[in-house]
């Protein structure tokens, strides 16, 4: 523990004494006056949020079904991560720490450390589920590195809450080659465990991350390796610009962004002839009359770069343009195809040589116990990496045959779209809460030409309305204030090249709906405070559980955006009209316990079949996940396996099919759940809409569980953000 703490919190007099194992030694901490502002900028942050320094924070994870969700949304971050953070701690094993990934929101994805390294306590706090932002745990490594984008350290009594004071905390953040946040990276340990150069082992490895995430998204596209000096050309700290068959920009590294002096944002308005004065064409001659070596390339500001191209697939030159072959001998690629990006294993064995190779040896002579062998450097120079796990939970789509377990309705929605794909036709796809259209949405992307560019999905209810501008378009430094440093590239452009999903597009307000027009009929947005257009190619989904007709009839939405966004409109079925839901219920058994997944028993069939599935397919999903969970190890689930609420659910619609009394035993709205729902308690109001009845047992829910609205969307049936949607509409 720390022997001292300042009554200010503030972190002058940085040379603190540590008590490391039990002799105790004294360690410099960072001066760097704008590591000494960062932190008392975000302690400013947290008073002005109403956080107290004797708050504990709530250390409670995310729903399973919440975190099951987040663990989908990342499963790419997660798929590129984990081997690395493997690496990572297989060069601190010795240091007590523990190596986290979490989301944009805070929300720890995963965590790797042995059971030894932390106290009970504090591993239980780096678990997955457990939220890490600013705005619930104060200053901290993660929730602070999110807010600012940067990379931090937060040691001991710099943390907020003091109940964090016997942490240090080393996080970055990792961004995608449009410059757009995916998540942190994070070692934390007891703050006895600190060393200088953790944050720098943990800036390499989200590097690291980032460049094989670029590798991956842009394996198809020209790469272009450069650095001013040659001999770090393939290091981490070599620039990487990927560049499209017509000469943009489609992404970068962070390496090459600061070599370049560019913002992400800048990258987008920036082409390969406005950085270095050359075509496409020019650059592959230019390169391939460097023979094997690398080649120069000069700056507009006169800097010399050293460069070196990369592609996997042969092009030719077709005039001033070039293409990819198609079948002409003569046509050599630039560079052979097998280097498919730097191994990762390599990357940090020659990352550790240049944060300097005594890093190693001082994280282990600090140790005093060795909890587990680090990897022999033959390991980390064979490439053998440990790889990835698929994501325990949540299959995603590989093309559209997936979603096609035996439903005839799913068949003829499949069709249609096949009949339109890659033609540039708007997807309308229509379909209540939870019926899969996401999934949908995305099925339909990974089957299309684009399948390798980005999917982006953006939820219109979601956002508050007055971030929503911003979150679409993106906007230029200065336009926005309290906007990020280099401005921010939009939804919209992220999408570019790739599928933009949008979300319950009748939420979207009124004013932005006319940019949406114009962005979606001139292929290009301008983005807050800019001053030129940028271009913007997506392919265009949109989902809605409402009668989007009906609110063009009132005028809540514009009639030519709808047909804009309507070229082609599928229903999808809701789950109680669909004949496959045991090969559904079957597919999720086997993404939760892939080994040996249990099977349902006749009874418990019988039941599901019966029922009317208010929140569909998510609800499916939520029941069988507990009840596999319940039955542990036994191979059938049974009746006493199924959620209680689950249970009463079940018998209260089939008392009220039973009685009668005109009450449907399935709902007749879309978002249905408070229909199955009536009022405890005190009985429902005779003379209620529909709708009032839905208001009402959703307010009654919500307040039986506190407010609890994770719990309340499973209680119900529906997402949180149709209940949050709802909430503000009364
Ligand atoms: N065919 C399927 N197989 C397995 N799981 C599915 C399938 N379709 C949907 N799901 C699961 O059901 C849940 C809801 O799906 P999704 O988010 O696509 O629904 P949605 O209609 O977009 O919901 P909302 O209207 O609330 O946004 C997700 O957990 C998804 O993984």
């Amino acid at each position: 523990m720390l022997t001292t703490r300042p009554s200010d919190g503030s972190t002058a007099g940085r040379k603190r004494e540590l008590g490391f194992g039990h002799s105790a030694t004294s360690v410099l901490l960072p001066t760097d006056p704008a590591h000494v502002e960062a932190i008392r900028k975000s302690h400013e942050r947290c008073a002005a949020l109403g956080l107290t320094r004797i708050g504990h924070g709530d250390y409670t994870p995310l729903p399973r079904a919440d975190l099951a969700q987040a663990h989908e949304r990342n499963r790419r971050l997660f798929v590129h991560a984990a081997p690395v953070m493997e690496l990572l701690l297989e060069q601190i094993i010795v240091s007590k720490s523990m190596v986290v990934l979490a989301d944009t929101q805070g929300t720890v994805l995963h965590s790797v450390g042995h059971a030894d390294l932390l106290e009970r306590t504090a591993k239980v706090a780096l678990a997955p589920g457990v939220n890490w932002a600013e705005a619930s745990k104060g200053t901290n490594g993660m929730g602070t590195a999110l807010v600012t984008e940067e990379p931090v350290f937060v040691h001991a009594d710099e943390h907020f809450m003091y109940a964090n004071d016997f942490l240090t905390c080393s996080a970055a953040p990792i961004f995608d080659p449009r410059g757009n946040l995916l998540g942190v990276l994070d070692v934390t340990g007891d703050h006895r465990s600190y060393h200088a150069h953790t944050l720098g082992l943990v800036k390499m490895s989200a590097r690291m991350i980032e460049n094989h995430w670029l590798t991956d998204d842009c394996q198809h596209a020209l790469r272009l390796h450069f650095h001013s000096r040659v001999e770090f050309i393939d290091t981490l700290m070599g620039g990487i610009l990927a560049v499209g068959e017509d000469g943009r920009l489609l992404g970068a590294n962070r390496s090459a962004l600061d070599l370049l002096g560019l913002s992400p944002a800048g990258l987008r308005m920036n082409s390969l002839e406005s950085l270095f004065g050359l075509g496409l064409a020019q650059l592959v001659d230019q390169a391939r009359s460097a023979a094997a070596g690398p080649f120069a390339l000069n700056l507009s500001n006169g800097l010399q770069l050293h460069a070196r191209l990369q592609m996997n697939w042969p092009l030719v030159r077709q005039g001033t343009r070039l293409q990819p072959d198609d079948g002409d001998a003569a046509a050599q690629p630039v560079e052979a195809a097998g280097e498919a990006g730097l191994a990762i294993a390599a990357d940090m064995a020659a990352g550790v040589a240049a944060l300097g190779g005594e890093v190693l040896a001082c994280l282990r002579e600090a140790a005093p116990l060795p909890v587990r062998a680090p990897a022999s450097p033959a390991v980390l120079l064979s490439g053998t990496a440990p790889r990835a796990r698929p994501a325990a939970e949540g299959e995603l789509p590989s093309d559209l045959s997936w979603l096609q377990t035996g439903d005839a309705q799913l068949d003829s929605v499949v069709a249609k779209l096949r009949r339109v794909m890659d033609r540039d036709i708007a997807v309308l796809i229509l379909g209540e809460t939870g019926s899969g259209k996401e999934v949908l949405a995305r099925a339909l992307h990974q089957e299309s030409a684009r399948a390798r560019q980005p999917f982006v999905a953006v939820n219109c209810a979601s956002i508050p309305e007055s971030l929503i501008e911003a979150e679409l378009f993106g906007y230029e430094e200065g336009a926005l204030s309290g906007g990020r440093r280099g401005g921010a590239v939009g939804r919209i452009l992220q999408a570019h090249g790739g599928t933009l999903f949008l979300d319950e597009v009748g939420d979207m307000p009124a004013g932005l709906q006319a940019r949406l027009l114009r962005v979606l009929q001139e292929g290009e947005v301008m983005p807050l405070g800019g001053t030129r257009p940028v271009p913007a190619d997506v392919a265009v989904v949109s989902a809605t559980h409402s009668d989007l007709r009906e609110l063009v009839e009132r005028q809540a939405f514009r009639e030519d955006l709808y047909y804009r966004l309507n070229g082609l409109s599928v229903r999808l079925p809701p789950l109680r009209e669909r004949s496959d839901l045991m090969a559904l219920a079957a597919r999720i058994l086997r993404s939760r316990c892939p080994l040996r997944a249990p099977t349902l028993d006749a009874d418990v069939a019988q039941l599901l079949q019966a029922y009317h599935w208010p929140g569909n397919v998510r609800q499916l999903v939520n029941v069988l996940r507990a009840a596999a969970a319940m039955a542990g190890d036994e191979p059938t689930i049974t009746r006493a396996h199924l959620p209680d609420d689950f249970l009463e659910d079940v018998q209260r619609s089939m008392g009220r099919r039973r009685g009668g009394a005109g009450t449907p035993a399935a709902p007749a709205s879309a978002e249905a759940p408070a229909a199955a729902l009536p009022p405890s308690g005190e009985a429902a109001d005779a003379g209620a809409t529909l709708e009032e009845l839905e208001m009402q047992t959703i307010l009654r829910v919500v307040q039986e569980l506190d407010g609890n609205i994770s719990l309340a969307s499973k209680r119900l049936g529906i997402s949180r953000n149709t209940i949050y949607r709802k909430l503000r509409r009364r």
